[in-house]
């Protein structure tokens, strides 16, 4: 009996796979791994997370998003078609004549966001917390109070106004078009030139500080309507000069009197004067102490 059991113990240990090979094939998987555990790989693969969590909070809310989704679809369904079938001519289609053509199309079809993702890499206001544009604190506190008093007395008149504050992006090129007035702005000024069938009502007016540099002007229109409201024209204006620089845009409707503000692409509507203020003063880093004055 207690011979029959040595024996299969005998043979049970030599059935195990030789410690020696496990441990080398242990060896080998931490060599496969050591590249992941290498700080530079660790630094590589962060800075990679940063890059396209980046990219990603600048074409969030964008038309960029479905395009990139349109993209994608296509990029999966020609991989999976050409590795699963052996089809050579879409095979040649797709190297040859699509793939060129999107290395030409992005460029082309995602301007906007180009621009404002290079041009937010060489803001530095915004990383260092500095306050923006040339105008001291006290210039932009009055910038904050009188924009939003104006859009407020202007949508309980019903009246239509498109206000765009300038920070560090410049947007002399723009105003060069409308009508230069470069005056200190006031609530009186901004209610007079909105006034209907007022010679510079129509379109925008440009703020610089705590002047209003331009009124009458015309801004790029954003191509973005595949959003969940359809928008008007003064509403797009006002998302494309905030797609293409950093300025904050401040509509009010003359169809509903809903003040809206655009910032970087993005619409927030509904706001009432005490809203508007807070948000301004946190995009222009200013910090309000008192209500204003009335
Ligand atoms: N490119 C532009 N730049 C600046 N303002 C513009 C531009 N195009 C149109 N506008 C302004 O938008 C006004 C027309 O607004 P429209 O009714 O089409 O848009 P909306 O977004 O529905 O605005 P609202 O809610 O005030 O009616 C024009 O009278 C003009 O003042």
């Amino acid at each position: 009996m207690r011979e029959r059991l040595s024996r299969r113990a005998v043979h049970r240990w030599n059935n195990m796979p030789d410690i020696r090979s496990i441990l080398e094939w242990i060896n080998r998987l931490a060599d496969r791994l050591n590249p992941f555990v290498d700080p530079r790989a660790l630094l590589d693969i962060g800075i990679v997370a940063l890059i396209f969590y980046w990219l990603l909070g600048v074409i969030r809310g964008t038309r960029a998003v479905p395009l990139l989704r349109g993209f994608g679809i296509m990029l999966v369904i020609s991989i999976a078609l050409s590795s699963v079938l052996p089809l050579e001519t879409l095979r040649w289609l797709l190297e040859n004549a699509i793939q060129p053509a999107l290395i030409v199309a992005i460029p082309v079809l995602f301007q906007p966001e180009l621009r404002r993702a290079l041009e937010s890499l060489g803001r530095t206001n915004d990383l260092l917390g500095r306050p923006f544009s040339r105008a001291n604190r006290s210039e932009l506190i009055d910038t904050v109070n009188g924009v939003s008093r104006a859009a407020q007395q202007l949508s309980q008149q019903g009246i239509g106004a498109l206000m765009v504050i300038e920070r560090e992006t410049g947007l002399q090129e723009y105003a060069d078009r409308g009508v230069i007035l470069d005056a200190r702005l006031a609530v009186p000024l901004l209610l007079n030139i909105f006034y209907p069938n007022a010679p510079l009502h129509d379109m925008a007016v440009i703020v610089r500080g705590n002047r209003i540099l331009a009124a009458n002007v015309v801004l790029p229109l954003s191509e973005d309507i595949v959003g969940p409201r359809r928008l008007g024209t003064r509403h797009r204006a006002a998302k494309g000069i905030s797609e293409q620089s950093d300025a904050i845009a401040v509509v009010v409707s003359e169809e509903t009197g809903a003040i809206s503000l655009v910032h970087d692409g993005r619409m927030v509507s509904y706001l009432n004067e005490a809203r508007l203020r807070s948000m301004l003063a946190g995009l222009l880093k200013v910090q309000l102490d008192e209500e204003p004055k009335t």
